[in-house]
């Protein structure tokens, strides 16, 4: 049956604001026009905000072997709660998706379970352990979206290389968490001010931006397409910016907490502020803003990375790295960047739909007739208290409890249903 939306607030090409009917049917968004007046079901959304369903290439969902901390079924419901329609969700799971049979029955779960759609990426090497190759092609034909061992680096380059041979061959990304064991030292914060104040163990810069260093002169040498995980220091971003003035086929993500935070911002040493990799100093969270408005950084993904109030707990050395993002990635980046000119609600929209699609041919991230009805409807005026008890996601750990946001989703589409509105069902 046939949905219609009215009086929807869209962006035009301009980045202008325009009011418009939207009918939708069999999955499809069929017509936006002016006036649309038919029989069937009718939502008035009275002026609010229209945007493509978000995007977020960069998600734990921890299922299987990690139910405790999230599943598919409630990281989807967290996703559709925060606008996001699709998701791609990374392979550190116990079992590692790094077989066929094992990614079958990672789709088997998703098909089952899941409330938007959901990427399942399959592993580059074995358990993730970064000594033998997967089965590529076979875990791509059992739909594996791409390659990545997120949760650790692959630690040798000639596996890397091994691994981006395989994938320029048959045309694969192979996406990657960048980070060198040897550089790590036990840190758990950011090597800077904040650590050596506080005599905590620093993680340094240097254990990302090498690994980056080296993959894309790997990148380079493959003809792969590379893509770089959760990017956080300023010479991380110089380092992709000279890679892609090269012409080598990099792209990179950057997550809000990263845009939006420092490590001088810790209000206390919570591990709720404790995420991998870490807050690090101003100087690079201002090169991440300047590397995403000149398009070094290709799109924003959450990290989403859900644990449970007891690991959290275990104070900042102990607890596990990782916060949730999905129930506030948009209102976050809403309120602290396009309400204070950081850039446009264009930009932002961007950033979370038609690059990350774009990158990876998904051919989705876009409100035109004939495209798939994946949508939000979000209020860009009710202000509301970021608070972790409304949150539907098991994860509640996140460092911006108390922000004050604008922007927040009240009704998401996903493949012509709606799979959240606000005031049905939990907050
Ligand atoms: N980002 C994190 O701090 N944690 C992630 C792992 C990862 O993304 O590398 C997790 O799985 O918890
Ligand atoms: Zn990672
Ligand atoms: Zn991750």
């Amino acid at each position: 049956m046939a949905i219609i939306l009215k009086n929807a607030n869209i962006l035009t090409e301009e980045g202008n604001l325009k009011q418009v009917d939207m009918k939708i049917d069999e999955g499809k968004i069929i017509q936006i026009a002016e006036k649309i007046d038919e029989e069937a079901e009718q939502f008035d959304i009275q002026g609010k905000f229209v945007s493509a369903g978000f995007i977020d290439l960069h998600v734990h969902l921890r299922e299987p072997g990690g139910e405790h901390k999230e599943t598919i079924a409630t990281g989807t419901l967290a996703a559709a709660k925060g606008g996001f329609t699709t998701v791609a969700a990374m392979p550190n799971t116990m079992p590692v998706p790094d077989s066929v049979e094992r990614m079958e029955n990672l789709q088997k779960r998703i098909n089952e379970t899941a409330n938007v759609r959901v990427l399942p990426y399959a592993s580059i090497t074995i358990g993730q352990k970064g000594k033998e190759l997967t089965d590529f092609e076979g875990l791509k034909k059992a739909g594996a979206f791409a390659f990545t061992d997120d949760g650790v680096g692959v630690q040798s380059a000639g596996m890397m290389y091994e691994a981006m041979k395989l994938a320029a061959k048959n045309g694969y990304s192979i996406v990657a968490h960048c980070e060198d064991n040897s550089l790590v030292y036990s840190g758990y914060v950011h090597d800077g001010e904040f650590a050596k104040k506080n005599r905590l163990k620093g993680i340094p810069s240097v254990s990302e931006s090498v690994h980056i260093a080296r993959d894309v002169l790997l990148a380079e040498a493959s003809g792969c397409h590379y893509h770089v995980c959760h990017i956080s220091t300023k010479e991380s971003v110089r380092v992709v910016r000279d890679a892609k003035r090269a012409g080598i086929n990099v792209t990179c993500e950057v997550s809000p907490h990263h845009l939006l935070l420092c490590d001088e911002d810790m209000k206390a040493i919570d591990s709720n502020y404790k995420m991998n990799p870490p807050l690090r100093s101003k100087e690079d969270r201002d090169a991440l803003i300047e590397g995403l408005l000149d398009g070094t950084i290709d799109f924003i993904a959450t990290d989403h990375a859900p644990h449970t109030a007891e690991e959290k707990s275990k104070g900042i050395e102990l607890a596990p790295f990782g916060i949730v993002g999905l129930e506030t990635a948009f209102p976050l980046l809403y309120t602290n960047f396009v309400e204070k000119n950081v850039c446009s609600l264009k930009q932002l929209i961007e950033w979370l739909t038609i690059k990350p699609s774009k990158i990876f041919k998904l051919n989705l991230g876009q409100l035109k007739e004939g495209a798939i009805a994946d949508l939000t409807v979000i209020d860009l005026h009710h202000e509301e208290e970021i608070n972790p008890e409304t949150f539907v996601s098991k994860g509640k750990n996140t460092p911006f409890s108390g922000w004050k946001c604008k922007g927040w989703p009240v009704l998401t589409i996903a493949g012509g249903q709606i799979v959240w509105k606000k005031g049905e069902g939990q907050s």
